[in-house]
């Protein structure tokens, strides 16, 4: 018998299985797949909808998490160059206001989350209860990801402390398992830049600013993209906030499964 899942992994899943019951339709062909811990269960969910369906589904990967997961599900990867149109982007986040814009990035995917958010009809976000927030930066302390080019790198953080970022500001490092600097899979750094409550209260101003500087290829703020988002909670209920502004709880069906 599987082990059984931790609330958290149980949240997260009850997110990912209803998001997909609620957004993935026969008639959806090109499937964007996210990066994170959550969008496994995502993957997990599609595959449950039976060989049928998938048969003619091609799915985009943000990275090479994803890329993975779809293959070794025995789905059809599929590349954003050849079909620049999805018809729903399912990802994860790291925190989401009541407005959705949120802050991603933290396995330093952003740039092509993005780019598979924006080709999307629909885009949907999948978390658990920790990452509902009122202002971004609240519970997601690590600052706003930062995809930037190696080149010059060290005057994008001084400018980056002229926004208000706070002085400590520095390139992600890899840590024990490889010495030196995180590279994103476009060969990028990545920065992680802990901004004011001020600010972060003001995250589109704060996204316009940031895509502003030379050498930032992408920003860690996804405002204005999502159409809904998804929360599981502890109780094993799913709390999901649209982009109308309405909230609605559903009670989850299928915990056990
Ligand atoms: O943006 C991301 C990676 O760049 C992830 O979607 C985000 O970090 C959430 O991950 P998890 O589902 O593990 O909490």
């Amino acid at each position: 018998m599987s082990k059984p899942l931790s609330a958290i992994e149980a949240a997260k899943r009850l997110a990912a299985y209803t998001a997909v019951d609620h957004h993935i339709f026969p008639q959806h062909r090109v499937i964007g797949i996210g990066s994170g811990s959550t969008v496994p269960y995502v993957v997990e969910r599609i595959v449950a909808q039976g060989q049928e369906a998938n048969r003619h589904r091609v799915f985009i990967p943000t990275g090479f998490q994803s890329k993975n997961l779809i293959v070794d599900a025995g789905l059809v990867l599929g590349d954003i160059e050849q079909f620049p149109n999805i018809d729903v982007t399912i990802d994860g986040a790291d925190e989401v206001d009541d407005h959705l814009n949120c802050i991603k990035g933290g396995g330093g995917c952003q740039y092509r989350e993005k780019v598979l958010a924006e080709a999307a009809t629909t885009f949907v976000l999948v978390a658990d209860y920790r990452k509902k927030s009122l202002v971004l930066g609240t519970t997601w302390h690590h600052g706003v990801p930062l995809e930037l080019v190696p080149f010059g790198y060290a005057r994008v953080l001084q400018r980056l402390v002229a926004l208000g970022a706070q002085p400590s500001v520095t390139l992600r490092m890899a840590g024990a398992a490889k010495a030196g600097p995180v590279v994103s899979d476009n060969g990028n750094f990545i920065v992680d830049a802990i901004f004011p409550e001020e600010r972060m209260r003001h995250p589109t101003e704060l996204l316009k600013e940031l895509k502003g500087l030379t050498g930032i290829v992408e920003v860690g703020l996804f405002c204005g993209m999502a159409k809904a988002a998804y929360f599981g909670n502890e109780d094993g209920s799913v709390t999901i906030r649209k982009v109308d502004g309405s909230v609605e709880e559903v009670a989850a069906v299928h915990n056990d499964e």
